[in-house]
């Protein structure tokens, strides 16, 4: 079989492919040539990115096999992560990797701005000893404002406090006490601006924060304002930047990251009072190994159809090992749930029964989607856009907990109502050692059948001798059944039963063998896992 195909369309570290290991097709393109990127996709299982490659809707739909986006870094503004969520295809970053890292190029650009080294350094190599020229500010002592509380923002808090600085911070998402623990006094953007000597900006950019410091902040802020960017180009509007250095009405600032990358030709590069990096705040060692680590861990789970604690656009929460066994599990019952159904579904109830609902189980839900949903839909169906199949057909969904499970350690069960008024449902648990999948209830009727690739469920009415005709019926046509289970509530009542056999059973056989015995219903299910 061939190897999943993984694109690697940016500079990663090299231990990203060592950490690939030996199962995959591991190719390279440059994510900035757009023609080349869009051919190199269509052959994709998995892209991995920094912050260069645009994977939007055009590139998404172009990678008809892609199942995961992987962001070796933080910011994912250049994902779009709702054609990918429409699409089934995973997205997953590196959260924690480059955190230290952005933090500390943050505090090296404000000391480096605070002094001018970069200025300082030029002028040195080109012969010269200036001294006055370049005589700086200290950070002691002065406010400094950092806008975004995060991951980042916090670090840099934590770092600047050593300078012995006042802090101030904008982050309406930040509680005042999370604050306060970090010696940081939340005030108003306004505020912020108003009394800060210093500025630091570590928040994403989104429709919200594009623009957030403009003409009207530097309006406000002190002649003496030095302000850093190392999060994301435009959420300071360079225009206005450029204005207020270019009039002193600020005294300096410093950015990693620009509007356009590179920023060329962009007048910002003419002026004396601003320093300039090329979007190096997770350019270490350190931070690209770690960042290339974890996304190459998250692609190999991903495509092993895992799901993973760093996708962003999968509700499944953490996963226990005690739930994991249940998700296939859960998957296989959706199956079987969704080729018992004969009209459209109008409510879907996923029940989680026993000591398992100590855990997070919402991924069993997902699992159970996926399971009734890839049988329904042309289009790929995973963890990620599973909810949308259910949304978009308008059934509702609900997962039920219950520690109690009586007569099984672990009972999963998917109940649900048809739009006819149909009600069915279908359970099933993990036996023994071996942890085998078994299908124990259908309908209400209890059985006992290990899960296999082809099974046959039938209802008739309870007669002696059926047996014998759909045996002889599926013997005549070579068809082997490998295991038999028949249940049934009351005697010569309504049976159930349910047959496991070797192959696929043509459509006409089935029908010949309905007529046979008169079946109420008479379904094979194929159980398909990818
Ligand atoms: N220059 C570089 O190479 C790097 C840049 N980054 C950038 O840094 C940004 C921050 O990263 P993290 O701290 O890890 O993210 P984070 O998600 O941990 O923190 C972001 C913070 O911004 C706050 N926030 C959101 N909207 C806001 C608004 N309108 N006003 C004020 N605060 C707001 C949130 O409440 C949150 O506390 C990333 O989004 C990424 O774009 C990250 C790594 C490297
Ligand atoms: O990969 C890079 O160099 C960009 C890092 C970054 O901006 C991020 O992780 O958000």
């Amino acid at each position: 079989m061939a190897k999943p195909v993984v694109l690697i369309a940016e500079e990663l570290s090299p231990a990203t492919v060592e950490a690939l290991g030996p199962d995959f097709d591991v190719r390279n393109v440059d994510g900035t040539d757009r023609p080349a990127l869009l051919a190199a996709l269509a052959e994709a299982d998995a892209i991995l990115i920094r912050s260069a490659t645009q994977v939007d809707a055009e590139a998404i739909a172009a990678a008809k096999r892609l199942k995961v986006v992987a962001r070796a870094g933080v910011g994912l503004d250049n994902v779009d992560i709702k054609a990918a969520t429409a699409a089934g295809v995973m997205v997953v970053n590196a959260p924690t990797s480059n955190v230290v890292s952005a933090a500390e190029l943050a505090i090296g650009h404000l000391l480096s701005i605070a002094r001018h080294i970069p200025d300082a350094h030029a002028s040195l190599k080109s012969g010269q000893w200036k001294r006055s020229k370049y005589t700086g500010v200290e950070l002691y002592e002065k406010t400094i404002g950092v806008v975004g509380l995060g991951r980042i923002g916090t670090l840099v808090a934590q770092r600047l406090a050593g300078f012995g600085a006042q802090l101030l911070a904008f982050d309406p998402y930040v509680t005042p006490a999370r604050a306060q623990q970090l010696g940081v006094t939340l005030v108003t953007l306004d505020e912020l601006v108003e009394r800060s000597d210093f500025i630091t900006i570590h928040i994403p950019r989104t429709p919200e924060t594009t623009g957030l410091i403009g003409t009207e902040q530097f309006a406000k802020a002190k002649p003496n304002l030095r302000i850093v960017n190392c999060s994301r180009g435009g959420i300071i509007d360079e225009d206005a930047l450029y204005a207020a250095l270019k009039s002193n009405r600020i005294a300096g600032a410093a950015l990693d990251v620009f509007v356009q990358e590179p920023p060329t030709g962009s007048p910002l590069l003419e002026l004396p009072n601003i320093q300039l990096t090329p979007h190096l705040g997770a350019s270490t060692d350190e931070a690209q190994e770690k960042a290339g680590v974890s996304v190459a861990r998250s692609v190999r789970l991903a495509l092993e159809g895992e799901l993973v604690p760093d996708a962003v656009n999968v509700a499944g929460g953490v996963i226990h090992q005690t739930v994991r066994p249940g998700i296939p599990l859960m998957e296989k019952l959706g199956q079987v749930f969704s080729g018992l159904t004969d009209s459209p579904l109008a409510s879907i109830d996923v029940e989680v029964r026993g000591e398992i609902v100590e855990h997070d189980v919402n991924v069993l839900k997902l699992a159970a989607l996926k399971g009734i949903f890839s049988r329904m839909a042309s289009e790929q169906v995973s963890y990620v856009n599973a909810p949308l199949h259910a949304e978009q057909r308008g059934v509702a969904v609900r997962l039920i907990t219950d520690a109690v499970s009586e007569e099984y350690r672990n009972l999963l069960t998917i109940r649900g109502s048809l739009t006819d008024g149909t009600q069915l449902s279908v359970s099933g648990t993990l036996t023994g050692t071996k942890q085998i999948q078994k299908i124990v209830e259908i309908n209400g009727y209890d059985v006992e059948v290990p899960i296999a690739e082809h099974l046959i469920v039938m209802i008739y009415q309870d007669r002696p001798g059926i047996v014998a005709v759909y045996g002889k019926e599926f013997g005549d046509a070579s068809i082997n059944i490998a295991g038999m289970q028949i249940a049934r509530r009351s005697v010569g009542g309504q049976a159930l039963s349910v047959l496991t056999v070797d192959s696929k059973v043509p459509d006409s056989l089935l029908e010949h063998v309905r007529g046979a015995i008169d079946a109420d219903l008479m379904k094979e299910i194929d159980i398909v896992v990818d």
